[in-house]
């Protein structure tokens, strides 16, 4: 009975569920995750490829849960480049079927494979960013961008799962049971109430990984994880974030140690003065000062940036990075007294 009133939720603002099988087939398996299976698939009617991800419910279970019901009407209401397009949903035998448009591949799988240029990366994080800024103008959060969560086709890039975003313009509680460890903010390691700068903290722990194929809080634990947090970023204070001190998580995950912060010297050794700053605005522990999506989206580092011309593909479908001899020498001064002079390639 619930199972039926489910779909009458979800079909009453013009949704039709189909059965499945009237109008797909599922032709392979191409992703597993904790809430269900990804198969790729095809529209009898138009032969379009699509994903079709099924969610999976115990028979017991009633109706939709709602991790599911939640991916579903925030995915449906979303129409963004940088996210993926939900189609339409199915069903079949007790089972509710996401149809979306179907992607080559996600990040993980790719970064496992390819090692990214600069050029590359810039790329993908210009337009992860664009995503996130749209999803956080809408006042929601992806609460669990990870590489497997970010699907690409020829370097075009879509967020997917939304299974545990949340929509803040709902004032429901929070949890903290969000995000993968080596992903997560330090606000939510500490029990802080949250915001759309979370998502912005994963997508730099991305940034390093795309460049130096290895997330740098990576950790067996969630503790590990933590103290890679401190031992990069440095030990907050006071005097960093205020109000640090008092935070329900921080006399259990803090102790006296003191770590000086060492990512930006790090990141120095390797990338352009830009880049670090961006980096080092995204990864800022305390959230308030941590830049936002959509003015990181602004920065320097991504000025002229032109999605179209840099990437073209090989005829064996590799990627390739046209690049130019010409350099371009730019001084930048920002607000903190930091002097930036840069030459960079023109692409
Ligand atoms: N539209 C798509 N096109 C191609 N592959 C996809 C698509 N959607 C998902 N996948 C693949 O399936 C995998 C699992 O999808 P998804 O993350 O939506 O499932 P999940 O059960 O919510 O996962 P998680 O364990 O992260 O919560 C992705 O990592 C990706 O490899």
């Amino acid at each position: 009975m619930i199972q039926n009133f489910t779909f009458q939720r979800i079909s009453s603002s013009s949704m039709q569920t189909k059965e499945l099988k009237s109008k797909f087939i599922i032709q392979k398996n191409i992703g597993y995750g904790d809430y269900g299976t990804v198969y790729q698939g095809v529209n009898m009617h138009t032969r379009e490829t699509v994903a079709i991800k099924e969610l999976s419910h115990r028979i017991n279970d009633q109706g939709i849960n709602a991790q599911a019901l939640r991916e579903i009407e925030i995915l449906r209401s979303l129409h963004c480049d940088q996210i993926v397009l939900f189609k339409e949903l199915a069903y079949q035998n007790r089972k509710t079927y996401i149809i979306m448009e179907y992607m080559e591949e996600d990040l993980l799988t790719a970064m496992r494979r390819d090692i990214f240029t600069e050029v590359q990366a810039k790329q993908i994080m210009f337009q992860v960013l664009k995503g996130l800024a749209y999803l956080h103008d809408l006042g929601i959060i992806h609460r669990d961008l990870k590489p497997n969560n970010i699907l690409h086709k020829n370097l075009t890039i879509k967020i997917c799962d939304l299974g545990m975003a949340q929509n803040l313009k709902k004032f429901k509680p929070q949890t903290t049971r969000i995000q993968n460890h080596q992903y997560r903010a330090p606000e939510v390691f500490l029990g802080q109430k949250y915001c759309s700068k979370v998502d912005v903290w994963s997508a730099g722990v991305l940034f390093i990984e795309l460049l130096f194929r290895s997330n740098p809080f990576k950790g067996q634990s969630e503790a590990n994880s933590f103290q890679q947090i401190l031992k990069l970023c440095g030990t907050p204070t006071e005097e960093t974030w205020q109000g640090v001190t008092t935070l329900k998580n921080y006399s259990k995950l803090i102790n006296n140690e003191n770590f000086p912060k060492i990512l930006h010297s790090l990141l120095e050794r390797k990338m352009s003065p830009l880049l670090v700053n961006l980096i080092d605005q995204m990864l800022t522990l305390d959230p308030n000062k941590r830049i936002s999506a959509q003015t990181a989206l602004q920065h320097l580092y991504f000025k002229g940036i032109n999605i179209d011309r840099c990437l073209i593909i090989n005829e064996t479908g590799k990627k390739r990075v046209k690049t130019q001899s010409q350099t371009d020498t730019q001084v930048h001064n920002y607000p903190d007294g930091q002097r930036i002079i840069v030459i960079s390639k023109k692409y």
